[in-house]
């Protein structure tokens, strides 16, 4: 039925599915790239869905944002060259804008229809565009980081959709290296790496994967989102090796950001303590997880 949300069978969560009922459809489209649709739920307000999976709701959009860009530029000192793949909804942008430090801010989002419907639907998030420091590069990550020059950045963030689509080559090895030849040495990469619930094959895949491509340090940190699949998804916060600090183990921010604001909208989720806590994982996890 038009009101219940079905994707029984994506291959990312098989049998299972999440249903939220349809207040009013407010816009459905197409790109090259995906479908989207934007509706009113009951209880987390407008909602953005790619291909039938949930990207983001006003309601609890904030954890994902926060987290993904607070975990790493909180945990480098002063980052000031910061680069965006994907994100084009705009918030990881609202949330970069929050760090003064910051000089400017690129970001590569490979389907322009999805900033075109943010802009319209989700101000409170596409306001991230309206900060003078974005540079906006529509197209494919790969060919834009091809022509990065190396050590470009202090942090990368990829805030990808799933790994199936357009954002499949985004988990693969010769993505992560040409991360990580743009980083600068002890800079960091904060990528979005599924649940521990769900997706534990591909997490030790992207592990292994980073271990090897950023000799300074990989951990796995998660947060609770309620309309992603499991409730709940992770990042990798991986650091490149070399002066000018040590790194910093991402566990220790040494940033602090409380009462940031930006033209957006107020912190709601992000603080040291749930800093620190992001990486503390259940028992199961760290024996499938961690890393050393
Ligand atoms: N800026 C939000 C991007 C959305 N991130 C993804 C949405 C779909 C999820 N299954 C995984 C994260």
């Amino acid at each position: 039925k038009a009101s219940k949300l079905q994707y029984y069978n994506n291959p990312m969560w098989p049998g299972e599915t999440h249903s939220l009922k349809v207040e009013k459809i407010l816009h459905q489209g197409k790109s090259p790239y995906q479908e989207v649709l934007i509706f009113e739920s009951l209880t987390y307000g407008k909602v953005l869905v790619l291909d039938g999976i949930v990207q983001l709701t006003d309601k609890d959009e904030c954890a994902y944002q926060e987290m993904i860009t607070h975990l790493p530029l909180c945990s480098i000192p002063s980052p000031k060259k910061v680069l965006v793949i994907g994100g084009g909804d705009g918030g990881v942008l609202r949330e970069i804008a929050r760090h003064g430090s910051v000089e400017s801010i690129d970001i590569c989002e490979i389907d322009q229809l999805v900033i075109d419907v943010c802009k319209d639907f989700f101000p409170d998030l596409s306001v991230g565009f309206k900060d003078p420091r974005v540079r906006l590069h529509v197209g494919d990550a790969v060919e834009f980081l091809r022509n990065t020059p190396e050590g470009t950045y202090d942090a990368i963030i990829v805030d990808s959709s799933d790994p199936i689509g357009p954002a499949q080559e985004l988990v693969e090895k010769p993505f992560f290296e040409t991360i990580a030849r743009a980083l600068r040495p002890g800079g960091v990469l904060c990528n979005q790496a599924e649940s521990m619930w769900l997706h534990t094959h591909l997490i030790q895949d992207m592990l292994s994967i980073c271990c090897e491509t950023f000799k300074g340090s990989v951990h796995y940190a998660w947060t609770s989102v309620p309309t992603y699949p499991s409730g709940a998804i992770g990042f990798l916060l991986c650091a490149k090796e070399g002066p000018p600090v040590n790194f910093l183990a991402p566990i220790n921010p040494i940033e602090k950001l409380e009462g940031a604001m930006t033209a957006g909208r107020d912190i709601r989720f992000y603080n040291t303590e749930m800093h620190k806590a992001a990486f503390v994982l259940p028992t199961f996890a760290k024996r499938e997880l961690e890393t050393y």
